[in-house]
């Protein structure tokens, strides 16, 4: 190294503030550098004027480093030799510091005299205080991940080499150790060393997690991972867990979460409260048929998949089934044929297998499309009425003028004409069976006081008639409104809410359903199970939002498999809509975006709801026009139901034409 270059950093050290501009761009590792040479000159007095050798402790001092990380250095011995292995022909050598940054284990070549006399060696002594702004010292004061590249040293004589440096944490959170990987010299370009950067920062976490499964290998351990695919072999977050479901310990990764959650200072964390589940959910996971189960993150849409790792000694009898009876749900097929692994989904067919026989009514809730009538079907198939009439009503297709007599039914003599012979209700159709109100927050005022009478007196009274009919019949309603705003608003009644609402069952969004795979593919089977999907193809379905839910799945399969020619789907033979413009708000373009707002629109500020609508409205029209009003084309190239058509038509007021 040149003393023209030596001179050159110390002028800049000492005309501190030298720093920033000797760096056009300002990234986080600057700030760290530049907070580092601060220390170094106010906090421990170094003189930059002065370099220092290198320091390497005594083997006694070196001994007692050792010791005292002895438990550490055994676990994470794999991870760094491998680690070694990986960087050693490119040039680098490992260190790994203990806090106080003294260097207890070396691997590189130990005769090589330029390593001794830069300080990459055993024993050497890189805490920020001695050696000045360095990865490994700087590293520690920062507790973050860096590189330390060439003149971003403190030490005018450490300038060529280039040091990269990762925290490893205990799973308290205290710093254990530092990972560094370093080469005598490099290339000028401080990018050249993003790949060791990354490389030694998942060798940290590996050390670290390895570390902490050790730490509580005699505790049951959650792992989970965003990715189903990966949590066995990668699982990103642990969790140690007491008998009761309470976190003993979280990594790193894990603490995060809790610190993102504002639940990281929270004593006696109960771990089902954070996945919004029961114990059992989590203690039943290794029954489940992958060893896996998907868990809602406590309000936050994400969902994590979890498995878990027993303790090495039994000495709990946690997850002994002979001595723990984990609840499990009876199996109803027909019901549990609707989803696979997903946790909103568990929690409402679990719901739904407990009072599939019960009397009281239940409400489903859900977007259009989300499989509402599916659901109060498998219901109703799997109950006790099983053998007697499904009755679907919907509230909102049916002409205002003909809903009353299409349930209520009439009497000979009340109608003229082709109806004089009078007719039964669907009511009294659905007698011993379930009556299903579809858009139930779509129907009139007066009805819903008729409909009332009738779920109250288990009677109903013909148009016409003199006396009442005995009816014995099950309700399931279904809306997608939200029917408590309904009430304040004074258009529905809040007592027939009460009636209808035994139970509320809640289906999630197509978006956000944690099983997509497996709709998609047992949606396929039921449409062709001679053709198979490609892994492009199911690719671009699980990326799409799927405004439309189910329904408009049901559509895009059905429609590839319209145009397949062969015996597999591609990404090819997908709808354009889904494969080119996934329907984020407000890249509203095209038809099918109209479908976008028919469901996102809550979202959307006042000012961009009026242009919104006005727009919606006229490609609205305009599909109508080009279906030449058939309602059902429309929604079907929506993705859409034909009541939720005929609500947008009504709330966007388009006229419709006479003979519509
Ligand atoms: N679990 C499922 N398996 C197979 N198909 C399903 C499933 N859920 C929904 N579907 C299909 O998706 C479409 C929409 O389902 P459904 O009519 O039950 O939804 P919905 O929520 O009642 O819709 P809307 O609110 O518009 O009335 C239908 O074609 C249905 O067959």
């Amino acid at each position: 190294m040149s003393i023209s270059s030596q001179r050159r950093h110390i002028d800049t050290i000492l005309s501190y503030g030298g720093y920033q501009s000797a760096h056009k761009s300002y990234s986080p590792t600057h700030e760290m550098i530049g907070r580092s040479w601060k220390r170094c000159l106010s906090d421990y007095g170094l003189d930059p004027c002065q370099p220092r050798p290198a320091r390497i402790v005594t083997h006694q001092t070196l001994r007692e480093h050792q010791d005292s990380v002895d438990e550490f250095l055994n676990v994470a011995r794999a991870g760094v030799e491998q680690l070694y292995a990986q960087v050693a022909s490119l040039g680098y050598v490992l260190l790994l510091s203990d806090y106080r940054g003294i260097t207890v284990q070396f691997l590189g070549d130990q005769r090589d005299e330029r390593l001794h006399k830069a300080g990459l060696y055993l024993g050497a002594d890189w805490s920020e205080q001695y050696a000045g702004t360095s990865a490994v010292g700087t590293c520690i004061q920062e507790q973050k991940a860096l590189t330390c590249h060439r003149v971003d040293h403190f030490d005018s004589s450490h300038i060529r080499l280039t040091c990269t440096a990762a925290p490893i944490k205990d799973p308290s959170g205290q710093l254990l150790a530092v990972l560094d990987i370093s080469a005598l010299n490099s290339s000028r370009t401080p990018e050249s060393q993003n790949f060791a950067l990354h490389l030694t920062q998942l060798y940290a976490r590996l050390i670290e997690d390895v570390y902490f499964l050790r730490r509580y290998r005699h505790h049951l351990v959650f792992k989970c991972d965003q990715s189903r695919e990966l949590v066995q072999v990668s699982g990103q977050l642990l969790f140690a867990l007491d008998e009761e479901g309470h976190v003993l310990a979280a990594n790193t990764i894990a603490r995060d979460l809790l610190v993102q959650l504002q639940k990281m200072d929270q004593p006696n964390l109960f771990l089902p409260e954070l996945l919004e589940c029961q114990w059992q959910d989590i203690l039943a996971i290794n029954h489940c048929s992958e060893g896996t189960r998907s868990f809602r993150v406590q309000g936050t849409q994400q969902t994590l998949f979890g498995t878990l790792i027993e303790p090495k000694s039994r000495t709990s009898s946690l997850l002994n089934p002979s001595t723990r009876v984990i609840q499990q749900d009876e199996s109803v097929p027909v019901l549990d044929r609707l989803c696979a692994d997903d946790p909103a989904m568990r929690q409402t067919i679990s719901l739904a297998k407990r009072l599939r026989n019960k009397e009281v009514s239940l409400l489903i809730l859900g977007e259009t499309g989300t499989g509402k009538e599916v659901l109060a079907q498998a219901i109703h198939a799997s109950s006790h009425r099983a053998k007697h009439a499904f009755m679907a009503v919907n509230c909102a297709a049916i002409p205002e003028s003909l809903i009353e007599s299409e349930l209520f039914g009439y009497a000979p003599g009340t109608f003229t004409g082709g109806r004089s012979k009078g007719a039964k209700g669907l009511i009294q159709q659905a007698n011993g069976g379930t009556l299903f109100l579809d858009e139930i927050g779509d129907m009139p005022l007066p009805l819903q006081t008729r409909l009332l009478r009738v779920l109250a007196e288990g009677q109903v009274m013909p148009l016409g008639a003199l006396e009442p009919v005995d009816v014995d019949i099950r309700v399931l309603a279904a809306t997608h409104c939200n029917l408590q705003k309904l009430i304040t608003e004074g258009r529905f009644r809040e007592d027939l809410f009460y009636r209808l609402n035994g139970a509320t069952l809640t289906l999630p969004s197509l978006k956000a359903r944690a099983d997509k795979q497996y709709l998609i593919q047992t949606l396929m089977k039921q449409i062709n199970s001679t053709l198979r999907l490609r892994a492009d193809a199911v690719s671009a379905l699980l990326a799409y939002s799927w405004p439309g839910n189910i329904r408009q799945l049901v559509n895009a399969l059905t429609f590839a498999e319209a145009i397949c020619e062969g015996d597999e789907i591609t990404v090819h033979h997908l709808p354009k809509d889904i494969t080119l413009h996934p329907p984020e708000w407000p890249a509203l373009i095209g038809t099918n975006h109209i479908a976008s707002e028919l469901f996102s629109s809550e979202d959307i500020d006042s000012h961009t709801k009026n242009y919104a609508k006005n727009s919606e409205q006229e490609r609205l029209l305009s599909l109508l026009r080009q279906q030449r009003w058939n309602i059902s084309a429309v929604a079907k190239h929506l993705g859409v139901s034909r009541p939720t058509i005929y609500r947008r038509i009504k709330k966007l007021k388009i006229p419709m034409p006479k003979d519509a």
